[in-house]
């Protein structure tokens, strides 16, 4: 099967002509196995259409040469090709831990990053984004929020009449790395067609350029996951140039906060107010608790995601930032408030307005029965501790979760819960 457009699939069942009776499971069967097995979901890939003027340079970079340009699709000629391929060196592979030069194996000329750059790149014409909605893996914390990281590898250049790469998988730099991408630069060629193999399913990404197809201006791509094998067929004529990119899943947009490598909370202007803020001194030399309540909902109590602090968004993950940057230690948790009549009751077992819990997570006690007040003092310290000191909100409290799950005993039983706030606290230390 061969695709050269579009996202390629492969299916294998093979076509019968009535397909709409009930009676024909075999091929409803053989789809629900393919869907349940996911066997297909190994590759894909696609085109862009080449914009005016012209598509990407591949500049020599190193060297006692001047720069050398190229420009894609050619319109010098093949003196640009000839110049890369003088600077270019016969290609590797890995073999028993080994990088070897086999001939028989691998024909082809490659340079590396650090002797070209190009204008081109995957980001912008949107091939990262395609990859990551439908290779990108998936783990069971965290569907959302990852991204994925595609860093070149590689120009490698498959020359007619004999240039290849027989089947083999490629080597992960690191246990992130899920997948190999592959950019078909538009330079004319015959053969070097890519198949790509995955549980005897196959997948033909078809790039030559011949009487039918005569439209080459375009950047063909592919992706797979790395551990698929996967060969380049005889390149018959012309020379097929790609780049290759490792791709890597990485934290993405949400999922960032406390650990984003680019972010300098420094420059948040909120970092700076913080800061001015506290070299006051706003509690005279005593330290006290600074309290947020958050200001988006978060699906805290969630038992499959454990998402903060890194999913804090907006102005949470900005505080958060600032604090850090600051030197202290922020904290995030539920926090119960507990009404006043209860407290009034029970002055000295609840002394305070605020039980901060240890861990998030919905706590269902169906075991205590609440069948006075007090009992909740029980409760309480199972799930959290009472923050004794006063704490210094400067917000008010938004969305809360259910928190605490138990059966209370008056008339009847009835089962009852009480809501948190998640919030982010900090302890300023005193001066003295
Ligand atoms: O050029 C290609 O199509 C793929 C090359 C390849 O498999 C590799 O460099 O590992
Ligand atoms: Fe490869």
């Amino acid at each position: 099967m061969s695709s050269d457009t579009g996202l390629a699939i492969t299916a294998t069942s093979s076509p019968k002509s009535d397909v709409g009776g009930s009676e024909n499971n075999d091929l409803l069967d053989g789809l629900r196995h393919i869907l349940a097995e996911q066997s297909h979901l190994f590759a894909c890939g696609g085109d862009i259409p080449i914009r005016e003027p012209k598509g990407p340079d591949l500049d020599k970079t190193s060297g006692d040469e001047a720069c050398a340009k190229l420009s894609l699709p050619t319109v010098q000629g093949e003196a640009g090709l000839d110049r890369l391929l003088q600077h270019a060196r016969p290609a590797t592979f890995g073999r028993g831990g080994q990088d070897v030069y086999d001939e028989s194996y691998r024909k082809a000329l490659q340079m590396d990053p650090a002797t070209f750059c190009t204008t081109f790149e995957p980001y912008s014409v949107g091939i990262i984004d395609a990859v990551a909605q439908v290779l990108l893996p998936s783990v069971s914390d965290s569907t959302t929020h990852r991204a994925v990281r595609a860093e070149l590898y590689k120009l490698n250049i498959y020359s007619g009449p004999s240039r290849k790469f027989k089947p083999h998988v490629d080597t992960p730099r690191s246990s992130s790395q899920f997948g190999s991408l592959v950019i078909c630069l538009p330079v004319k060629h015959t053969g070097g067609h890519l198949k790509v193999r995955h549980k005897e399913q196959e997948v033909v990404f078809d790039w030559s350029a011949d009487q039918d197809k005569p439209d080459h201006d375009r950047i063909r791509w592919a992706a797979f996951y790395s551990d698929c094998e996967h060969e380049v067929l005889e390149v018959t004529s012309g020379h097929r140039l790609t780049l290759t990119y490792n791709l890597y899943a990485v934290r993405g947009a949400g999922r960032l906060t406390g650990v984003s490598p680019t972010l300098n909370p420094v420059h948040l202007p909120l970092f700076q107010a913080l800061k001015e803020v506290l070299s006051q001194d706003p509690f005279g030399c005593q330290g006290g608790t600074l309290g947020f309540w958050c200001s988006h909902s978060y699906a805290y109590n969630h038992t499959e995601e454990t998402p903060l602090p890194a999913t804090l968004k907006g102005v949470d993950a900005v505080l958060w930032e600032s604090f850090q940057a600051l030197n202290l230690d922020p904290k995030i948790a539920p926090v119960i408030t507990m009404s006043e009549d209860i407290r009034e009751m029970f002055p000295s077992t609840m002394p305070c307005e605020w039980i901060i819990g240890h861990k998030f997570g919905v706590h269902v006690d169906s075991h205590l029965q609440v069948e006075s007040l007090e009992e909740y003092h029980e409760t309480y310290q199972r799930w959290g501790s009472y923050n004794r000191e006063s704490v210094h909100w400067l917000t008010t409290p938004k969305e809360s979760e259910p928190q605490l799950v138990f059966t209370a005993y008056g008339n009847e039983a009835t089962t009852e819960a009480m809501y948190s706030n998640c919030a982010i606290l900090v302890k300023i230390p005193s001066r003295q």
